[in-house]
């Protein structure tokens, strides 16, 4: 099992929100509106036409089905709101759509085992500015790894070289007001903190959004490598990837 590689399936996920406002929180006795009366005695299947009509109902994945193998990329595309951070979550088991199933190597996904062996880099940086690239992966390895100081020290040297990070090792991350690293090499910090416990999977949403067309492809490139090398499954969402992006991927899933 340990070197199995992860198989992720997604199957017919429909996900709906409701964008119906909250209720009055202060409005303690409150009285349920009377259904009127086309929607009193109405057959399911109206009531599902019904709902899917409704404006109060938006239906972000409709009948969604994909595939992700080890060894390969696969890139969620779509427009801005077309669902794919809604679909990255399901497929993390951080979201529960409808209907419709989640399968890891063919058996329904768990959650809690999945969150071991995957790692989840969110489309906004969440890194600490003041510290530097080698204290921010030192930290995650800390609170990931339950190795010896030696041990942990060496992965966190041998992953900064395999993000090519090892000419601001000793930078600060910065922000708006300390400069640090530049928007690539802080997404690979990112990438950096969600590998360092070696997991079959690896989720990013928008990992390019930001960057300039070489960076992007940089990233891309190393997220391949990583494919490659490791038998990772990598699924990925992106907004317009260029044609040089698009050459490493190895499946695509268009999201309307
Ligand atoms: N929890 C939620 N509450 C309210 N609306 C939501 C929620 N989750 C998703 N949505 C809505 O669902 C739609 C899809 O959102 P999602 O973030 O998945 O799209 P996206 O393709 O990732 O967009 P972007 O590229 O801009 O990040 C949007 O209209 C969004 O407002």
């Amino acid at each position: 099992m340990k070197n199995q590689g992860c198989e992720i399936e997604a199957i017919g996920v429909n996900y709906k929100i409701s964008t119906k406002k909250p209720e009055n929180p202060f409005k303690i006795f409150c009285k349920k509106p009377a259904k009127n009366r086309q929607e009193v005695g109405q057959e399911p299947e109206e009531e599902a036409k019904a709902e899917e009509t409704s404006p109060e109902i938006r239906h972000v994945l409709k009948d969604v089905t994909c595939r992700a193998k080890p060894w390969e990329i696969l890139a969620i595309v779509g427009p801005s709101g077309a669902g794919k951070s809604s679909l990255l979550e399901i497929l993390a088991g951080k979201v529960t759509p409808q209907t419709g199933s989640i399968l890891v190597n063919q058996n329904p996904i768990d959650r809690a085992h999945f969150k071991k062996i995957s790692g989840y880099v969110t489309q906004k940086d969440t890194l600490f500015p003041l510290l530097t690239v080698e204290e921010t992966l030192m930290f995650s390895a800390k609170l990931r790894l339950k190795f010896p100081k030696a041990e942990l020290s060496s992965r966190v040297k041998s992953l900064i070289q395999e993000l090519g990070l090892s000419h601001v090792a000793g930078t600060r991350i910065g922000d708006d007001i300390v400069r640090g690293i530049s928007g690539g090499e802080r997404r690979r910090v990112s990438i950096g903190v969600e590998v360092i416990h070696d997991p079959k999977v690896l989720i990013l949403d928008e990992p390019t959004s930001g960057l300039d067309s070489t960076s992007a492809l940089q990233i891309i490139d190393m997220l391949k490598v990583m494919a490659e090398t490791r038998g990772r499954t990598i699924i990925l969402s992106i907004h317009q990837p260029g044609f040089r992006i698009v050459k490493l991927l190895n499946s695509i899933l268009l999201l309307g």
